[in-house]
């Protein structure tokens, strides 16, 4: 659709008939392969209705929506995870434009260190107030990046070595990459530093640290620091 340019010169239409058409795939998929299992996306539940705790693919078609409508960029993905007893139990992670997927089947080792200063992916269209803060404190360098699954993919791969990410954010955003960031021996915590939990009745999930383990207790510490000084 991008090569092509759609039928349409209108990024946003463009955007919206992208996610449209992977969503549309993805659950036609599901129907015909997991006929019993609910499917959650931002576009609401397909197939059966979902029980607590119980099996549920959380999917994200277009991840980086905005990203997806500018030519020339790599920063967008497609989420595809299952969830059951509110834990992620296999997912993948496909990056389109780089040709590649990545997945809980992949290797259980972290990437080797990207470059002697620490680099943060942040959301390039809203990073959170804090990460300026946090970045001094720890002195690492943030990465402008769309696309939570490709700033998640960006750490599993080692060009950066953490993603920060406050402010909103729902289940679809976070499941499958955290997924797939967890099975490669990364940290993944909530900035309070508990465990994400998906499944939920209520997918709002509004923040979230993945990092190389030896950061995270850093990165945790400076995250509260700064927030409680900015609460003051
Ligand atoms: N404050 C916020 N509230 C709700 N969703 C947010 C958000 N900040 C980021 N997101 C969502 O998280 C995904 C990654 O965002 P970002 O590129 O800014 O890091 C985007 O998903 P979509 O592209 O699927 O809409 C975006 O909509």
């Amino acid at each position: 659709m991008r090569t092509t340019g759609s039928s349409t010169s209108d990024p946003k239409a463009l955007g919206a008939a992208g996610d449209a058409a992977a969503h549309a795939l993805l659950c036609e998929a599901l129907a015909q392969e997991r006929p019993q299992d609910p499917v959650l996306s931002e576009h609401g539940v397909s197939g059966p209705a979902p029980r607590p705790g119980g099996r549920v693919w959380i999917v994200d078609p277009l991840d980086g929506t905005r990203e997806f409508s500018e030519p020339g960029r790599t920063d967008w993905a497609v989420h595809v995870a299952l969830v059951e007893e509110h834990e992620v139990r296999a997912a993948a992670v496909a990056l389109p434009a780089r040709g590649t997927v990545l997945s809980t089947r992949g290797p259980a080792e972290q990437a080797p260190r990207s470059a002697s200063r620490s680099r943060i992916a942040v959301s390039r269209s809203r990073p959170p107030e804090f990460v300026h803060d946090v970045a001094a404190d720890v002195g690492a360098e943030l990465v402008p990046m769309g696309s939570a699954g490709a700033k998640i993919s960006a750490v599993v791969l080692g060009e950066v070595d953490a993603y920060l990410h406050g402010g909103g954010q729902y289940e679809w955003d976070s499941a499958a990459p955290v997924g797939v960031a967890r099975a490669a021996g990364l940290h993944t915590s909530r900035l309070d530093g508990s465990a994400p939990v998906y499944g939920r009745t209520d997918p709002w999930l509004p923040d979230l640290l993945v990092c190389r383990r030896d950061l995270a207790g850093a990165l945790l510490d400076a995250v509260s620091r700064t927030r409680a000084e900015g609460s003051r």
